[in-house]
């Protein structure tokens, strides 16, 4: 398939909140074409527009600051079509650290192939692509272990499963060795050979990896001063009068060049910004006379089990998968995929899980302790809300943090795997709560069980669990919450944001306590909006309600809440139902839910 671009534009609206901004121009009507059959690097300077190119032509980036005609085989391509037959491979390997490479591999055919291919063919494909990219040996390592060479080509072959016709790669050699990087443009030129459209931004190569570009396309400030065979860049330039001197890397030279202005004037105007083709290769590359005609590659292939593949994905088998996304997968086998590679990945984080049961347990054991025998002393008002304070607090961090801090990385590899059509968002999202769930609730179930007998309260199923299906229904909530803010902020913007936002919620959880009976109507409605103050008011019922007998007041001459109704009624909480108040729950966790999903979906969108 040939991917070509006729005039293409793209501008990006600068915002700033002082002052209106003029859009900057990254691409400036740019023209160009990439052969089957062929190697391409795109290659310029640093702020050229290398990647914004790569992004646009991929389909990465469609939005309105785009204009021009992207055309596959000389006609306007169907975009849906397009990102079926083609991949992105990230600059970043993006990959499920604990699982083994074998493993990874798996379950990416799970995904990409239709889901009644016999398991044995799925393996033998594996093997096939693992022995050519050189993987067999390191099979059953785990990702994380692999060096940084063979994490591009596990990242490679994950997308050869499906064996889309076209690859984009964002430079596939930074932070590679020498040798590495010569293994892996060895790797892409090979795959290029066999019939696909492959095409890099590549960092200044040296002349032994310039050599390995069938087709190199120069970008300088957003226009193109060369495209065509990389043997006749050099002839190219001295046609216009820009001698590269004997022995000199001919990749480094035209980048110099593009230090003047007026070089890449003269440059531009002669490929008329990359509308002329002359430059071909002298050389035809072997089995592209075939695809040049318009057909996907099938005979000129290695691997047959490749091509039947092929054949299979791309033909597509209608009714299997809609609205989510991949054809070849129903959205019910994407689900049950995602959730044992979601559930294989936690239950291997050896580490994270021991991290959170002992955290659960000390705290637990902490809060216990500081409330030990307390919740039954009629003389202690204030402790008692600072014990159902704390049990929601100790949940509403945790699990808000953890997702603010694990999610981002998380978004990274859905908006890859997303992209390249490995599956819907709905599958993917419903396999990530139901996942997490039973972790959750086991942790959070240490935690409670702890504070709940070491505080004395009394022993009868339907306090208890009230108590446990409270604090668990806040987890869930606070995970939402922690969801959407790790959906949308990095890591260390999310750190900031994910206290910031809790706050003013435990401001409304505990306003009104001591004058609970006079608060304005207008704080009741606020007061609504916070998770936290339903779950303490539904802990406090928990604690105090329930039909709860009198209150310890040894020593005391007067104790004024030794009849726990005393305590519900000066909290004006008389009228309030557990019930509703778990409802409202129920509620936010759903709401946060639906917004994560939309947003995320928003942000998969551009
Ligand atoms: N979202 C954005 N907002 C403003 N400017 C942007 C944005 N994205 C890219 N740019 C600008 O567009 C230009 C091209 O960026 P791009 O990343 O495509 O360059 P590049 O050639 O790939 O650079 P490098 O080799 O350094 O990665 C740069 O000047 C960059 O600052």
């Amino acid at each position: 398939m040939d991917v070509e671009f006729e005039d293409l534009t793209y501008r990006i609206e600068q915002k700033s909140l002082y002052r209106k901004c003029p859009a900057k121009t990254i691409l400036k009507s740019v023209s160009g074409r990439f052969r089957a059959g062929e190697l391409s690097a795109i290659l310029g300077p640093s702020g050229a527009g290398k990647s914004s190119l790569l992004n646009v032509i991929s389909g990465y980036v469609s939005n309105e600051g785009i204009e021009g005609k992207l055309k596959v085989n000389g006609q306007s391509r169907d975009e849906k079509l397009f990102r079926k037959m083609s991949c992105y491979i990230m600059q970043e390997d993006l990959l499920q650290p604990l699982l083994t490479l074998q493993e990874v591999m798996l379950f990416a055919a799970e995904l990409k192939l239709p889901s009644d291919t016999p398991k044995k063919d799925k393996l033998k494909l594996i093997h096939e692509i693992q022995s050519m990219l050189g993987l067999s040996e390191c099979r059953h390592t785990r990702t994380e272990s692999l060096s940084g060479g063979q994490k591009k080509r596990l990242s490679i072959a994950v997308e050869l499963i499906n064996n889309p016709p076209v690859l984009f790669l964002d430079e596939p050699t930074s932070g590679l060795d020498n040798v590495s990087t010569t293994s892996c443009l060895k790797l892409l030129r090979n795959l290029a050979h066999q019939g696909r459209t492959i095409v890099c931004t590549i960092h200044q190569p040296s002349a032994t990896l310039f050599s390995f570009f069938d087709n190199v396309y120069v970008l300088a400030v957003g226009q193109c001063i060369y495209q065509g065979a990389t043997e006749q860049l050099v002839p190219f330039l001295s046609s216009v009068g820009l001698k590269c001197p004997t022995h000199y890397n001919p990749a480094d030279y035209v980048i110099e060049l593009t230090e003047d202005e007026e070089n890449i004037a003269i440059l531009s105007s002669a490929t008329n910004n990359g509308k002329h083709t002359r430059f071909k290769s002298i050389t035809q590359v072997p089995g592209t006379d075939q695809i040049s005609n318009g057909n996907i590659p099938t005979r000129n292939l290695d691997m047959e089990v490749m091509s039947h593949n092929l054949v299979l994905s791309y033909m597509g088998r209608k009714g299997e998968g809609k609205g989510c996304v991949n054809m070849s997968v129903s959205c019910w086998y994407q689900f049950l995929t995602l959730y044992q590679r979601m559930t294989l990945q936690l239950l291997r984080n050896k580490i994270g899980l021991k991290i959170q049961f002992y955290h659960h347990l000390m705290c637990g054991l902490a809060v216990g302790i500081v409330f030990m025998g307390k919740s039954n002393d009629g003389t202690q008002f204030f402790n008692h809300m600072k014990f159902c304070m704390g049990v929601i607090l100790f949940h509403t961090y945790t699990q808000c943090m953890v997702q603010v801090l694990l999610f981002p990385t998380e978004v990274k590899l859905l908006k890859k795997e997303y992209f390249n059509q490995w599956y819907g968002l709905r599958p993917y999202f419903l396999a990530l709560q139901l996942s997490k769930a039973p972790f959750l609730i086991f942790f959070s179930l240490i935690f409670l069980v702890l504070v709940y007998f070491m505080s004395g309260l009394p022993v009868e199923w339907e306090r208890f669990t009230l108590f446990c299906t409270v604090g668990i229904l806040v987890c869930f909530t606070a995970e939402g919450m922690g969801l959407f803010i790790g959906s949308i902020f990095n890591v260390t913007n999310g750190s900031a944001v994910g206290p910031l936002t809790i706050a003013p919620f435990l401001g409304l959880a505990i306003y009104g306590f001591d004058f609970a009976r006079v608060v304005p109507w207008y704080m009741r409605i606020l007061m609504r909006l916070s998770f936290l103050r339903c779950g303490v008011v539904s802990l406090i019922i928990a604690v105090f309600g329930l039909g709860r007998g009198s209150l310890s007041c040894e020593g005391e001459v007067y104790c004024h809440f030794k009849n726990p109704k005393t305590l519900i009624y000066y909290l004006d909480l008389e009228k309030a139902s557990p019930w509703t108040e778990v409802g409202y729950l129920v509620l936010m966790l759903i709401l946060y839910r639906l917004i994560t999903y939309v947003g995320l979906k928003r942000r998969l969108a551009v």
